[in-house]
Formats: C-alpha cells, sequence, structure tokens
C-alpha cells in the first residue's frame, strides 16, 4: 500500500480496489462518472465509494489488464489509506413561504415518501424519485440528449393515438399472457436494461438505508430480477449492471428465464466470453444495442455533476469535476463500446451464441428489413428513450411503417419479433403498441404491476377476450 499511496496526484493516479491496485491517471480523465470521483481517491483505496455503483469485475472486464499495477497486502492498508464516499452536498436552504395574511414565514416541509399503495401510476414514482434520489442520480436517470425533445416526444407520440372502443362484446373473461420470444409472460411487457441501477437505492440522508430500498439493500438489478418474476415478466440484464452479471443470474428464481443486453467491446473476445457465459446460464435472448455508438449529449446530467463535483474548485480546470464530460464520456463509452460495430458483425455476433439475437435500437424500416434479412431473431424500435440522438421518431410512430415494409419482405411473427420501447408509462400504451402490431414492449421496472391492471380496462373496453394474439399484425 506504501508504494500505491506514492501515486496520489491526478497526474499520477493509482488507485485500489477490492484488493488490486490500478493505474487511472488516463482513465480519469474520461470517467463517466467525471474525472474528481477518481482523483480524488488517488494514492488510496476506494473500494468503499467503488462497491456501491460499480459491479466487482468492472475493471477486470473493462480497463485494459496492462492497467492493473498488482496485488496490495490487505494488512498494509491503514484508515488513513481509505477513501470515505464523500459527504452528500449540504441540501440547499429551505424555501420560505411568506403567508399573505400576516406576512409570516413559514418552512416548507421536508419531503416524506408516500405510501407505496397511494402510487396510482408511473408518474407518481417518477415524482417521488425526483425528490429521494441523489441530484446526480436522478440526473443520469432523468436526462434525454440536446434539448430532450425525442425524450419528452416518446410519452407524446402515444397521446395522440386515439382508441375507437367497441360494445356489447362479453368480456367476463380476458386473459393479457402472452409469449415473448417463446417465453411465458403474464402481460406483453418486459424490463428493458438500464444501466447503474444501484445509483437509484444511494442515501441522500446519510443513513445507509438508501433512497428506494428496503432493509439496508442497495438491491439495484438484483431487485429488478426478483421482481419481474413476481410481475411473470422476462427482464433484460444489461451489460453495464451495477452488480455482477453472477450475482444478476444468481437471484433469479429456479424457472425464471431472463434476456440479456449487449454493449459490443471493441475487444470481440471478452464479449464472446460474456455471450457465452450468459447461454451457459439459460439467457434465452441476446438484444444488441446498436444506438449508442457515443455516448448521447445529456445537458441535464452534465450541467448536474458540473454543480455537484465542480462546485468547491472555483477557477475550475477541465480536469476536475469532469467539466469536460461530453468529450469524456464520449471516449470512455467507446473504451467499451465499439463505434466500429457494423452489418458485418452481424454474422459474428450470429455466430457466437446459439441463443436468438435481437438488434436494441432501430428506428427505420429499412434497418429493420436488413436485421430480418440478416436472419436476426428481431428488433427493438427504440430511440434509447430519447438519451440519445435527439430529434428522433418515438418507436411507436415507427412501428407502422416497419411492420407494412416486413410483411412485404416476408417476415411473420413467427420468423421475427418486433418491440417497442420509449415514453410508455400506461397499460393503454402497450395496448396501442400492440393493436399496431408490436408484440411487446418494454418498461421501466416499477411500472409493470399498475400497467396491467391499466390494460386489463384496455381490454374489456376493447371487448375482446383475448384480444392481443388475434390482434397482432403477424
Ligand atoms: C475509483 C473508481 C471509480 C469510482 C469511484 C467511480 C464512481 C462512479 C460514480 C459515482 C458514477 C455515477 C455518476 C453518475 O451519476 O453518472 C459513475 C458512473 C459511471 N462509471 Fe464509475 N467509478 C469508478 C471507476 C469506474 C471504472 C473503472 C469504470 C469503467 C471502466 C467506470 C464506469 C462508469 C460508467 C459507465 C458510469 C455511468 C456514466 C453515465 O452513463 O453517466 N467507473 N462512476
Ligand atoms: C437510466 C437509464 C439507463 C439506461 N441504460 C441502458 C443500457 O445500459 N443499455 C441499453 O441498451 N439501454 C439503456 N437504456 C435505454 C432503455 O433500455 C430503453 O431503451 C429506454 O429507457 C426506453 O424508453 P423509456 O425510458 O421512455 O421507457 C437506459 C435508459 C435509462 C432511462
Amino acid at each position: 500500500m506504501e508504494e500505491v499511496a506514492k501515486h496520489n496526484t491526478k497526474e499520477d493516479c493509482w488507485v485500489v480496489l477490492y484488493g488490486k491496485a490500478y493505474d487511472l491517471t488516463k482513465f480519469a480523465k474520461v470517467h463517466p462518472g467525471g474525472a474528481k470521483l477518481i482523483t480524488d481517491a488517488a494514492g488510496m483505496d476506494a473500494t468503499q465509494i467503488f462497491d456501491p455503483i460499480h459491479p466487482k469485475d468492472i475493471m477486470d472486464k473493462l480497463l485494459k489488464p496492462s492497467l492493473t499495477m498488482g496485488v496490495v497486502d490487505a494488512a498494509t492498508i491503514k484508515p488513513e489509506h481509505v477513501a470515505k464516499i464523500p459527504e452528500a452536498p449540504k441540501p440547499a436552504p429551505k424555501k420560505k413561504k411568506v403567508d399573505s395574511s400576516d406576512q409570516a414565514e413559514e418552512e416548507v416541509e421536508e419531503f416524506k415518501k408516500p405510501p407505496l399503495n397511494a402510487m396510482l401510476n408511473t408518474f407518481d414514482f417518477e415524482s417521488v424519485a425526483r425528490e429521494v434520489m441523489e441530484p446526480q442520480a436522478w440526473g443520469y436517470y432523468s436526462s434525454g440528449g440536446d434539448d430532450e425533445i425525442t425524450l419528452r416526444d416518446n410519452h407524446m407520440a402515444f397521446q395522440r393515438i386515439t382508441m375507437r372502443p367497441r360494445i356489447l362484446v362479453n368480456v367476463r373473461e380476458i386473459d393479457m399472457s402472452t409469449q415473448i420470444l417463446g417465453v411465458p409472460a403474464s402481460l406483453p411487457l418486459y424490463f428493458t436494461a438500464t444501466a447503474l441501477a444501484k445509483l437509484a437505492h444511494q442515501d441522500r440522508r446519510g443513513d445507509g438505508r438508501g433512497a428506494g430500498a428496503t432493509d439496508g439493500e442497495r438491491d439495484g438489478e438484483v431487485a429488478i430480477v426478483k421482481a419481474a418474476k413476481k410481475a411473470g415478466v422476462p427482464y433484460m440484464l444489461p451489460t453495464l449492471s451495477s452488480y455482477t452479471l453472477d450475482e444478476m443470474l444468481a437471484a433469479r428464481a429456479p424457472d425464471q428465464t431472463v434476456f440479456s443486453q449487449l454493449y459490443v467491446n471493441p475487444e470481440r473476445s471478452r464479449s464472446e466470453e460474456y455471450v457465452q457465459k450468459l447461454e451457459q446460464a439459460g439467457v434465452q435472448a441476446l438484444f444488441v444495442t446498436v444506438d449508442a455508438p457515443q455516448l448521447g449529449r445529456r445537458e441535464k446530467d452534465m450541467r448536474n455533476k458540473f454543480t455537484q463535483q465542480g462546485s468547491d474548485v472555483q477557477g475550475d480546470d477541465e480536469e476536475e469535476g469532469g467539466v469536460d464530460r461530453s468529450q469524456g464520456a464520449t471516449r470512455a463509452i467507446s473504451s467499451y463500446i465499439d463505434p466500429g460495430l457494423n452489418w458485418e458483425d452481424v454474422p459474428w455476433l450470429k455466430s457466437i451464441t446459439k441463443m436468438k439475437v435481437l438488434l436494441k435500437g432501430v428506428q427505420c424500416a429499412e434497418d429493420a428489413v436488413m436485421a430480418f434479412k440478416a436472419g436476426l431473431a428481431g428488433c427493438v424500435l427504440s430511440n434509447h428513450g430519447g438519451r440519445q440522438l435527439d430529434t428522433c421518431r418515438p418507436g411507436i410512430e415507427v412501428l407502422p411503417e416497419v411492420m407494412e415494409a416486413l410483411k412485404e419482405a416476408g417476415a411473420t411473427k413467427e420468423n421475427f419479433a418486433v418491440f417497442i420501447d420509449g415514453g410508455v408509462r400506461r397499460g393503454g400504451d402497450i395496448f396501442k403498441a400492440v393493436a399496431l402490431g408490436a408484440q411487446a414492449r418494454s418498461g421501466w421496472p416499477h411500472v409493470s404491476c399498475r400497467a396491467s391492471e391499466v390494460c386489463q380496462t384496455c381490454q374489456t373496453w376493447d371487448g375482446k377476450a383475448g384480444l392481443w394474439p388475434g390482434q397482432v399484425s403477424f
């Protein structure tokens, strides 16, 4: 540890994680979470800071092996060598409300979470999340690309589609269950991949319980695996998870089937290894994300990080506080997502696994048809929740043209699956997607239970029991 402690500046920054020393001097400058988080821990053991956010194996998975400087003898790590989680920034002073009658000032009450059964829709969850999450985490979760036009339009697009209910049909028995890529699902919904789920469980109050966690756990993706089982829908495990793949897989119930999302690494052998592990674990389908060759410019997130991390560095230098995060993140993300991935890689993707391979992030009919002709199992019409390229069309709007083109190309629901995501916030949205031809759509994890109720209402209104299988276009 003595040797590591000598490398304690941002120009020469070694950090210990789980007993191994890494040279993060270059990486810190491009760290998606900002340089300061890492350089503040220069020459120290940063495991306590790292563990609540990242999976244990991310360093070996993503960093070049030459940056591992060696193993550190645990006995040599003294308390002063241990980097502590930075104190949460002081809360903004409480707003004063002026009482118009006597001009008295009254403090606004601290936010209290409402009981779970008072949460009637996904927007309720969103407004609570905004209050209880760390501002930095909220920035990461809620931000979209550039002007966030696509982010907003994804949901607006559903509002532009109106219902056309039929009446006087016996709806005593209705059945929302379906099959998604051969996997039984209680409704046409799966939980999509979202990176770094533990971030949502960080603690703003400092009592170690985490914003959304119960029983002192920061259970991130592990909780989502369990929630998917409870809701009876598949979950697409994210590549950039907060838990290791093994931990997520271990959280499955014995009869539970999951899918996986894949960011293709520039070092293809790493992706191959990862995919083999998924296949051996019985994962059913691989969704290769194709809409993120570089990270979207999420300005809300960038601004937030600047104020959070840069506020104590007046006259900031670009590397402090991650001011130049856009460039940094762009470069960082390309260190584990290959921006060179292209159609010629599809045969390779198919050759490394027996799992069904689908593309996540298709945004027009031509590409959907190319995916079909390339022998893939399906695609997700997605603009990455408006987090990547701004002013793209919502998946729900792309859907009709895709279905038509696919039918013309000879695709059927048996040989090519079409899913959509983006802006789905109510069961009625799922209904519209299915009515327009998608086989399922993906949603944020906590959506499903409420969504299923609304979905049921819609199905009742439509007036046909077991409506969906008949109504799906192919
Ligand atoms: C001492 C080591 C590290 C610390 C303390 C750390 C801490 C953090 C924190 C706090 C965030 C959340 C920032 C946010 O709200 O967006 C974050 C994000 C992230 N980190 Fe790290 N990290 C470390 C090392 C690494 C390494 C080695 C990698 C990968 C090679 C990595 C990859 C990422 C990624 C991909 C994000 C998400 C960024 C985004 O999409 O906004 N981190 N990190
Ligand atoms: C916080 C967050 C993290 C995400 N992380 C990933 C990811 O790691 N891989 C990926 O393919 N998509 C990722 N996505 C995109 C989602 O899988 C999905 O395409 C999108 O969220 C759907 O739009 P919606 O948020 O409006 O429901 C992420 C989305 C959010 C909100």
